[in-house]
């Protein structure tokens, strides 16, 4: 496995059709899911040369916390799905590579159990109508000792996934639940409910029951990123859910510049969608993104091999990030300034 691309082929070849399906798939006509990717395609490097950049560090913070490189696992439902090792596993690569894991709520085990890894950990929920259920659960994962709530926002409906439909994927095999739905960890595990009903007053209400930090997810537009500042959000991430909600909706690279500039400075910004190169985290950097994070790629790592497979996955990306930082003349992530992203057709 030397490059993402690969793990992507041999997990395509391990993982039942159905379940390849589902982690690769987008909504609809796959038009977003595809643009996530070409955005980047689109945009290209202009390097600086001659800077003495023999010695890089890789290191930022974020909402106060240190990463050994500006590269998160995005949350993603279902690791067993993908291998027995889990969420557990993922989270044992990312503490490996010093990094943040934003465990999802729909994963397959208990937020306490992969807490457990040490691995510094984001709680991603959907709020649910049962705000007394999403209290507790708040609870839980500030016990369980998670550093930040991630709020998806993009989702008060779910996406139709054909893809999905057609293998009629709809529940987890026997054997597999949303751990983190169970009422007392042990009964049975409600569903994941979708809450179409949810406006900007969440943030207040979830101010008011928690201090952990509030990250909006699946922010695009510049106006929501003024209102996230604007109701005490403590972070943003550039997200269309890897293209698996609004089919058509911009790609994350291209929504990035104005919600950057919206936000101006008063919050970090985050993104995730297409990130498959150190060339794409260099653009989504220096385009004004504090970090990025990783869904699908990270995906495919569990599926080849587990734990490790994670973090071959997390290290081959640090690595070519650090490669394209020093063709781009950056010994470290604040030197990467907007002027080194030229966007549109080359002409050479
Ligand atoms: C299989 C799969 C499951 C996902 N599950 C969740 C989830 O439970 N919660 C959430 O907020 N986002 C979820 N996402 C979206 C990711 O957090 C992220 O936005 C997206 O995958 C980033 O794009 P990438 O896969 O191109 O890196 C999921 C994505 C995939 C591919
Ligand atoms: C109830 C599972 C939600 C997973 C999710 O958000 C996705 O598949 O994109």
């Amino acid at each position: 496995m030397i490059s993402l691309a690969d793990a992507e082929r041999a997990a395509a070849t391990l993982l039942e059709p159905a379940h390849y399906d589902f982690f690769a798939g987008g909504a609809d006509d796959e038009r977003t899911l595809r643009s996530n990717v070409d955005a980047f395609d689109r945009h290209r490097l202009l390097p600086r040369v001659l800077r003495g950049v023999g010695k890089r560090d890789l290191g930022v913070e974020v909402l106060g916390q240190p990463l050994s490189m500006p590269v998160m696992v995005a949350p993603t439902a279902f690791h067993r799905l993908a291998h027995p090792d889990g969420e557990v596993g993922t989270a044992r690569a990312a503490a490996a590579s010093g990094t943040v894991m934003i465990l999802s709520m729909a994963a397959t085990q208990p937020v306490e159990q992969v807490a457990a890894t040490g691995v510094r950990l984001w709680f991603q929920m959907y709020v649910q109508p049962d705000r007394a259920f999403t209290e507790r659960l708040v609870r839980r994962v500030e016990a369980a000792g998670c550093a930040a709530l991630v709020v998806s926002v993009d989702s008060p409906v779910f996406g139709r996934r054909l893809r999905d439909l057609r293998h009629d994927f709809g529940d987890l095999p026997a054997g597999l639940a949303c751990e983190n739905m169970r009422e007392s960890g042990t009964g049975p595990p409600r569903a994941v409910a979708f809450d179409a009903a949810l406006d900007w007053s969440v943030v207040g209400w979830l101010r008011g029951i928690t201090t952990l930090p509030i990250v909006l997810k699946g922010i695009l537009h510049p106006d929501d990123a003024r209102l996230a500042v604007g109701h005490g959000a403590d972070a943003v991430i550039v997200s269309n859910h890897g293209g698996r909600q609004l089919d058509g909706a911009v790609a994350s690279i291209d929504a990035l510049p104005a919600v950057v500039e919206a936000v101006g400075g008063r919050l970090p910004v985050l993104l995730d969608g297409g990130v498959r190169r150190g060339t794409d985290v260099v653009t989504a950097l220096a385009l004004g993104a504090a970090a990025v994070a990783v869904g699908r790629p990270v995906l495919w790592g569990l599926t080849v091999a587990g734990e490790h497979g994670v973090r071959q996955v997390l290290e081959l990306l640090r690595d070519d990030l650090d490669r394209a930082m020093v063709l781009c003349g950056a010994d470290r992530v604040a030197a990467l300034t907007r002027d080194v992203v030229h966007v549109g057709r080359c002409s050479w």
